[in-house]
């Protein structure tokens, strides 16, 4: 029976696209929510391992789900390009098949991101931000401590289980971020003989670097509990300690999404303790974190990020060049240089 549809506009065409707009709003949560679904369901991992797109009966059965509820899953995903459609190969069936987003959605990819999918969308990393707006008006509780009385740094040490989902979503950002300065300036790791990771999480970052680069012996510092589950790797030493105490000597010291978790005079504090432990004519500060205010590439990715930091750190926030200059200047340090990545990641080497 053929339908005929007929649009009539009662409201203004401006009005209407803004309902649209809002409705992203309104369910932005949607997408996060069903990629969890996704992932927790391994679908990218099921698809990847099948030669052929696969057809719904057949990934039902491989789940062992219901039919119609994965076919409404899927037809979502497809919307949101995470999961194509392909025609089963020489025949008119059509299947399920992985798109570059779902290729990074497998739970052991080298490039996996899922991890931090399944962090971010943790009902502890998620109940901070219904707390926003009163810390907004006076300043006074932290998101995450209004949450869970305590900050994140308290909660990890205090929930081994949420520790271990922290640093399993931190090492596959980091992996990324590595792998990227590895290819774009393999130079700023010339002629260390030790580099100190601080705050290097389960030591997934100085890993990578270290196998690059085998002529680095690399210390992994982070607070105890952090450096107590880490596994043991070659060429990298743990260490557990506060940076607010100290920072291990070494030729560099090298910092990857972690200056951007402090207030500006808690990074000055931090700063000036890298000063020390590294040699006054040749040592340097290695810092890849994001700056926001260049170009346009990934500026939403950063000013999210920087909302992040509000709902999870102890009033961390992302910097501008400008903002990023100020701390060094503060800290002692007399020049820097900055490399751009492809990623939403900079590079900065600081220099006393
Ligand atoms: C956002 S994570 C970044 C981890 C890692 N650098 C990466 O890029 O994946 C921040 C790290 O700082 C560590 N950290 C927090 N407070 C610290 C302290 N006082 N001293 C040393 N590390 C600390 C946390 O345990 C966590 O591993």
């Amino acid at each position: 029976m053929a339908a005929e549809i007929q649009e009539k506009r009662v409201i203004p065409k401006e009005v209407a696209n803004a309902q649209q707009e809002i409705w992203k709003f309104i369910l932005g949560f949607t997408p996060t929510a069903v990629v969890k679904c996704a992932i927790e369901l391994r679908i990218p991992d099921i698809l990847e391992n099948h030669e052929t797109p696969m057809t719904l009966a057949d990934l039902a059965s491989e789940i062992g789900c219901n039919q119609s509820s994965l076919y409404r899953i899927m037809r979502f995903l497809i919307h949101y390009k995470i999961f194509q459609e392909k025609l089963v190969s020489e025949t008119s069936v059509v299947g399920y098949a992985l798109t570059p987003l779902s290729r990074l959605l497998t739970r052991h990819g080298e490039n996996s991101m899922a991890d931090l999918v399944l962090l971010e969308s943790t009902p502890v990393m998620l109940a901070p931000w219904q707390k926003l707006s009163a810390w907004v008006l006076d300043n006074k509780q932290l998101p995450f401590d209004a949450a869970h009385g305590t900050d994140l740094w308290g909660f990890t040490a205090g929930n081994p289980e949420h520790s271990k989902i922290f640093d399993a979503g931190m090492a596959c950002d980091a992996r990324v971020g590595v792998a990227a300065v590895i290819e774009v300036c393999p130079e700023v790791f010339e002629g260390l003989k030790t580099m100190v990771d601080v705050g290097g999480g389960d030591g997934t970052a100085l890993r990578l670097i270290v196998e690059a680069c085998p002529w680095i012996h690399g210390i992994n510092f982070d607070l105890p509990h952090v450096v107590a589950a880490a596994p043991a790797t070659r060429g990298v030493e743990h260490v557990g300690g506060s940076m607010f105490d100290y920072v291990p000597k070494a030729d560099a010291t090298y910092f990857m999404k972690v200056l951007h978790d402090w207030t500006d005079e808690d990074c000055i504090e931090i700063l000036k303790k890298c000063r020390e432990a590294i040699p006054q004519d040749t040592g340097k500060v290695i810092i890849v974190d994001n700056v926001i205010g260049q170009k346009e590439d990934h500026e939403y990715v950063g000013l999210m990020i920087d909302m992040v930091m509000i709902a999870h750190t102890t009033n961390g926030k992302e910097r501008t060049l400008k903002e990023w200059s100020y701390l060094f200047h503060e800290a002692g340090f007399t020049r820097y240089t900055i490399k751009r990545l492809q990623t939403y990641h900079s590079v900065m080497e600081v220099y006393p």
